[in-house]
């Protein structure tokens, strides 16, 4: 297994490009089960874990790819599966994007349930609802989601989500672009990565009104082709970026980025003390050398995205006073914290929200956590540290990030990542 080793206290400084988003690679990657027609060529894959593991549910299905240099060449035309086996779901809940798509092309789909999750519920009632909507029988037996369009295809359908999700939004939009008839989802998510979805979807033909808004139509289309497209920059990593300069007293450009996406971030960067300039494709953030405590609550879109949730706690770490960070979306996500007051953080939760009473020294030991985004603030947490930290367990990091030490390394920071043995 794979640790970083972080020697903390160097200033975040320097200049960096931000990845291509994993999120919205995940649906788009699931999309091309939509068509049997042509190649797709899709840029800007980031070189992740989760790419990896959703190409080999591809190819379980019986897709072929080949990934080169960010680029995701991928023929669905061979499909002849449509199981998603346990052993593949288990390691990516993003998995569960493949059922709209099945359903819609091959009028069946069987689908793992996906497992648990390390931060706490997270069902899948609402995409089930929206494909029984559109049509679909569904029966769950023997931790299988068995999902059948009679007749072999979906009808378009009025969908209305009680809650904004992105994957049960992503799955209905997949679905209903190759449904009979036409489709409308109220509620739906706004999120950076269902507009590029949206955009995506319409590359491969497919008629969608209402892109970027919470209010989408969607015009079935009798079949969709493959297409070449430019996946969207990953906020999140953005974000982390960011973050890494803020809680070092450094200074950092990240370019290829859509400042508009990051609004609801650099927002409160600027109140936490920082300076925030923009262009139109890069964001420069300068820390003041002081941290201002900020309090954040993380919701859909435009709101403050709870993927960044975790690594805020950990900026607040070091800010002069108190800060609230409330998740209204995973009420018990905060995984993070227990390490985080391993390191000398001194963290408090009640209910959904964390109180941060910063400023704290630091000092290294070895850490792990069991997700992503915790995984990221004990990264942050280690380059302001004083002595040696190691994040265990990188795996969890690997999924979402891509090249996350070299980054680190080429903007000052001192890390490393070494092999280790587990007992
Ligand atoms: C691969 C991917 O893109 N993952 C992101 C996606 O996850 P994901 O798409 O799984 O998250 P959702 O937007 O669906 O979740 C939002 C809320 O809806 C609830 N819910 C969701 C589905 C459902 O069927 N029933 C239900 O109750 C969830 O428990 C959660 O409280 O959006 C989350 C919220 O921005 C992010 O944290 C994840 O990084
Ligand atoms: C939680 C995340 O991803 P996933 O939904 O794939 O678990 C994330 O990207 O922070």
């Amino acid at each position: 297994m794979d640790k970083l080793v972080i020697r903390g206290g160097r200033r975040i400084s320097g200049s960096v490009s931000a990845s291509g988003s994993k999120n919205s690679s995940l649906p788009i990657i699931a999309s091309t089960l939509l068509s049997g027609n042509g190649t797709f060529i899709l840029h800007h894959i980031p070189d992740l874990q989760d790419i990896k593991t959703f190409t080999q549910l591809l190819h379980h299905l019986g897709a072929e790819t080949s990934f080169s240099g960010n680029t995701l060449n991928v023929t669905t035309g061979n499909v002849t599966s449509i199981l998603a086996p346990y052993e593949l779901v288990k390691k990516m809940r993003a998995s569960i994007y493949v059922l709209g798509p099945l359903l819609a092309r091959f009028g069946h789909a069987r689908v793992s349930l996906p497992g648990g999750c390390a931060f706490g519920p997270r069902p899948i009632d609402l995409h089930l609802m929206a494909m029984e909507k559109l049509g679909a029988r569904i029966t769950i037996e023997t931790g299988f989601i068995d999902a059948t369009a009679p007749g072999g295809k979906l009808h378009g359908a009025h969908i209305d989500f009680p809650i904004s999700s992105v994957g049960a939004t992503g799955n209905a939009l997949m679905a209903a672009s190759l449904a009979e008839g036409t489709t409308t989802i109220s509620n739906a998510a706004a999120e950076p990565e269902i507009v590029t979805l949206c955009h995506f979807l319409t590359a491969m033909g497919a008629t969608i009104r209402g892109t970027g808004t919470t209010e989408l139509e969607i015009e079935g289309s009798q079949s969709l082709n493959a297409a070449e497209f430019q996946n969207a920059f990953d906020r999140i990593e953005a974000g982390t970026l960011l973050a890494a300069a803020a809680i070092t007293g450094g200074e950092i450009t990240v370019n290829d980025v859509e400042p508009e996406q990051l609004k609801s971030v650099l927002k409160k960067f600027v109140h936490a003390g920082c300076t925030v300039e923009t262009t139109e494709n890069s964001v420069t953030l300068k820390s003041s050398g002081k941290l201002i405590p900020t309090d954040i609550t993380a919701k859909p879109y435009p709101a403050f995205p709870t993927d960044m949730q975790a690594q805020w706690i950990a900026l607040m770490t070091q800010a002069e006073g108190t800060s609230h960070i409330t998740d209204k979306i995973y009420h018990e996500r905060f995984n993070h914290i227990p390490e985080l007051n391993r390191l000398g953080a001194n963290i408090e939760i009640r209910k959904n929200q964390a109180v941060v009473h910063g400023p704290r020294t630091l000092s290294g030991t070895k850490v792990m956590s069991t997700d992503l985004r915790a995984s990221a603030s004990l990264v942050l947490a280690g380059l302001v540290a004083k002595g040696t930290t190691e994040v265990l367990r990188v795996y969890h990091l690997d999924r979402g990030y891509e090249k996350i030490e070299v980054k680190l390394k080429s903007l000052g920071a001192d890390i490393s990542r070494e092999s280790y043995k587990e007992f």
